[in-house]
């Protein structure tokens, strides 16, 4: 049997320019990512070097000044803002270093707030929720909030809360940064299998060395451009 991969992101090209002028700073210089489907993938590199500006990207939360990002086959740079917000919203799920879990909501307030947003009909919510909290292992702590929650358990939430529409591609930016190693590398395993059950692709920034072991792929930035992708 073929087996056809499929790329989920394809970005070519890609520059980003803040400011204007003699004050205009390059921060991405010309980036081209494939982003095959249901692979686990790192970007790394030195603090400065455009990790998070090109996560930005890819999720739609901002534009290239130069270059186009194709998702699943449709190019986010000519989307008005509100087709943006939409596949964000319906087809991307966004982890963040620090939680950005609601403190005044339990776990699954959390994750049925999301899927309100994404659109999903309240009839389906439920369910939806408790299945991905199950799926992170975090049945049973879902109608605790987040300050009596461990590190570990919050990125778990915030994971559950990202994949709970069941997104194409998962965005993550320094997910294990706030957590200490161990914690880390379970998150990134909780990564793995998604990956492997579901055929989503997860892309991550991260600098730690142990976690580059674990992923598929791995690209390295210096200060705004690719030098190495295996
Ligand atoms: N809005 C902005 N205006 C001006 N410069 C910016 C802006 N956003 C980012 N930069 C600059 O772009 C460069 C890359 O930043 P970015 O946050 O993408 O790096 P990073 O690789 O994610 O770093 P870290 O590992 O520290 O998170 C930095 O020099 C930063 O100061």
């Amino acid at each position: 049997m073929t087996v056809i991969t499929k790329d989920i992101i394809h970005a070519k090209g890609i520059k980003r320019v803040f400011g204007k002028g003699s004050g205009a700073v390059t921060v991405l210089k010309g980036v081209d990512i494939h982003l095959p489907a249901g692979k686990l993938v790192a970007f790394k590199g030195r603090s400065g070097s455009g990790k998070t500006t090109l996560i930005n990207l890819l999720s739609a939360l901002d534009r290239p000044t130069e270059g186009t990002i194709s998702f699943d086959g449709r190019d986010l740079t000519t989307m008005s803002d509100s087709q943006r917000d939409i596949v964000r919203r319906t087809e991307m799920g966004l982890i963040f270093q620090s939680f950005a879990l609601i403190p005044l909501m339990s776990a699954y307030e959390n994750v049925e707030f999301v899927l309100r947003i994404a659109g999903v009909p309240a009839n389906e919510r439920k369910a939806a929720a408790v299945q991905a909290l199950d799926h992170v292992g975090l049945k049973p702590r879902m109608h605790h909030r987040p300050f009596e929650m461990s590190g570990g358990e919050q990125q778990r939430t915030a994971i559950a809360r990202a994949i709970a529409h069941k997104p194409k591609l998962i965005l993550a930016d320094e997910p294990t940064a706030e957590l200490d190693s161990r914690t880390g590398l379970h998150i990134i395993k909780v990564f793995r299998d998604l990956v492997e059950q579901s055929g989503i692709t997860i892309v991550l920034t991260t600098h730690d060395p142990a976690i580059m072991e674990i992923v598929d792929q791995v690209y390295e930035l210096e200060d705004g451009q690719i030098v190495s992708h295996n």
